[in-house]
């Protein structure tokens, strides 16, 4: 369906009603694909589709769906691996650019990969020379993956992400060990203080005493330069930190599984790991790591590889849910509008931006015959200011638009005739004099061209010209929209002459019923259909009459007096 630059204005704002709702980027899109179209079947087509599943949509979805997040398998080059090739292979195998390839094993390498029997054997197929690639991202997302498991046992349909947990499970020794790896620094330097508080306690414990013989010994040993014989008074507490030491490096080798003399022995007080000897703890354990996570990550992938096509539909699917958890969440309490010919009618529609707004009932064409109307396809609007003519011109639009995306309506009843474009002419208050007025007419009479099923809604026109000529015009533009038969309603303050003009349009009226006791003015908005709305200026002369006082009051008691008068004759 073509809008004009109003129209779209609309449809914008109705668009951010749903993608506000949206919680995740990719489901933005989907927003897309319900833009207005004035294909019956089409419309149709989606409305089946949402009354099947705006249902299953269940609350908790939206916290569950929020959990999820795009998983990307990127392709990346490998520099910690060579993979050895055989010379037919070369070509094949340097194409699939992900690894260093060689014919021959090279060193500087954490893993040697090999199809001729140089390492661990493998295929040439990137799943086999860098399965992390897959599963490395899976591991990362296991939310969004718990997230699409939960979010089959709501829907009662099974989801492969269920496997796919279960088979990841291998990877958490891997991950926990790649995790000590990354904090080796703090683990190493933790120990290290642990044990130096541990020396210190020791020396603080550790007295000499002598006997006065024993003494002597000693000191006849000190002047002798006996100073093996010395240490071994010490030995006692030597033996106590090197015991210490090596409970230290004992819980390391558990925690990280490798064995190593992590702290000297010449410096016992304090004792101190060099940046060097962590580095090279590092490096060994990486290596050790990367080849346990590479046999691992072949492994699961191996078990999960066929799934991933279902994984990529399933996150696919929960970004539509997320959509449609929107749409869900928008349309709440809207009703799908009956998709006929004659025009567009509801009862009971609600604008969109209005706070609690006055539900409305409205019909321009036959599409529905409400009690006052007798099929009319233009209408001339009237009545009281402020009494809610621009926001009913609002709603048809909203309604109309929301119907051509397929999706319900704000009214307890609709029905709408698919339509190949949708006019809406704003009153422009700003705008006056011969520019402004020539280009209104400009983008009226343009609308009233070309063929096709239209519905023209018109704010004001008057507003720009003169009364008298905004009679003819807008009166023998009428006339050509109703020959064309195009549906037409148009805001007019003009309602009793253009009646007169033409005789095939209906004239409704919003009328204001008095004023309450805040003087404020009591507005029915729901039009009088065939009747000419009552303007507000008695009523305004009546609140002034009574919000007055003196002399100014006397003044507004004579006015209205008159219009007394004029009812009474
Ligand atoms: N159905 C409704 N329920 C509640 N409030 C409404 C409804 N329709 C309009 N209003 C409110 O009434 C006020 C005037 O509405 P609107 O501008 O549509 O009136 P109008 O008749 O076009 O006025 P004007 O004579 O200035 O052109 C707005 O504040 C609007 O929010």
């Amino acid at each position: 369906m073509k809008l004009n630059s109003e129209a779209k204005e609309i449809y914008k704002n109705i668009r951010n009603e749903i993608k506000k709702r949206i919680q995740l980027r990719e489901s933005l899109a989907y927003v897309d694909r319900f833009s207005p179209t004035s294909n019956r079947e089409e419309i149709l087509r989606r409305q089946r589709y949402l009354k099947e599943t705006l249902p299953k949509i269940e609350p908790e979805l939206k916290y569950i769906l929020s959990k999820i997040k795009p998983i990307r398998f990127r392709k990346d080059y490998l520099h910690d691996r060579l993979l050895v090739v055989s010379e037919e292979e070369l070509e094949k195998a340097k194409a699939l650019g992900i690894c260093d390839v060689s014919l021959e094993p090279e060193e500087g390498y954490d893993l040697i990969l090999s199809t001729t029997g140089y390492g661990l054997d493998v295929e040439l197929s990137i799943s086999e020379i860098a399965p992390e690639l897959y599963i490395m991202p899976l591991w990362e997302n296991q939310e969004t993956l718990k997230a699409l498991a939960e979010i089959g046992k709501l829907l009662g349909a099974s989801s492969v992400a269920e496997d796919i947990l279960r088979e990841l499970k291998k990877f958490e020794g891997v991950a926990k060990r790649r995790e000590l790896i990354d904090n080796l620094d703090e683990i190493i330097r933790r120990e290290e203080q642990r044990l130096n508080s541990k020396i210190e306690e020791k020396l603080k414990e550790f007295s000499l005493t002598l006997s006065g013989k024993e003494l002597l010994e000693f000191l006849k040993e000190l002047k002798e330069g006996n100073y093996q014989a010395i240490f071994t008074h010490f030995s006692q507490v030597e033996n106590e930190i090197l015991e210490e030491i090596r409970k230290s490096e004992e819980r390391l080798a558990e925690l990280l599984n490798v064995d190593a003399e992590v702290f000297s022995r010449e410096n016992l007080y304090p004792v101190e790991v060099s940046g060097e000897v962590i580095e090279f703890l590092r490096a060994e354990l990486e290596k050790e790591t990367k080849v346990e996570s590479y046999l691992i990550s072949r492994e699961i992938l191996r078990k999960i590889r066929h799934l991933l096509p279902r994984l990529k539909e399933e996150l696919q699917r929960a970004y539509e849910l997320e959509f449609l958890r929107a749409v869900k969440e928008f349309t709440e309490g809207f009703v799908f509008p009956e998709i006929s010919t004659g025009g567009i009618g509801f009862i009971k529609g609600r604008h969109l931006f209005i706070e609690n707004p006055q539900p409305v009932s409205y019909v321009v064409g036959d599409i529905v015959n409400l009690d006052g109307t007798k099929g009319e396809r233009i209408v001339i609007l009237t009545g009281a200011n402020s009494g809610g003519k621009t926001s009913l011109l609002e709603l048809i639009a909203q309604i109309a638009i929301l119907a051509h995306m397929g999706l319900p309506v704000p009214a307890e009843k609709a029905w709408v005739e698919p339509l190949d474009e949708l006019f809406f002419f704003k009153r422009k208050r700003s705008s006056y004099g011969a520019g402004a007025f020539e280009t209104a007419l400009k983008s009226f009479a343009r609308s009233l061209t070309k063929e096709g099923k239209k519905l023209i809604l018109i704010d004001e026109f008057e507003a720009i010209t003169e009364p008298g000529a905004a009679v003819k015009i807008i009166g023998e533009l009428l006339k050509i929209a109703y020959e064309k038969g195009f549906y037409v309603v148009v805001v007019s303050h003009l309602g009793e002459d253009l009646r007169r003009e033409l005789p095939f349009a209906r004239v409704d009226g919003i009328e204001a019923q008095g004023l309450d006791e805040n003087l404020n003015l009591i507005v029915d908005r729901q039009p009088k259909f065939g009747k000419l709305g009552k303007s507000t200026p008695e009523l305004i002369v009546e609140r002034l009459a009574k919000k007055k006082r003196g002399k100014e009051k006397e003044i507004f008691e004579r006015v209205l007096n008159r219009f007394k008068g004029q009812c009474h004759s």
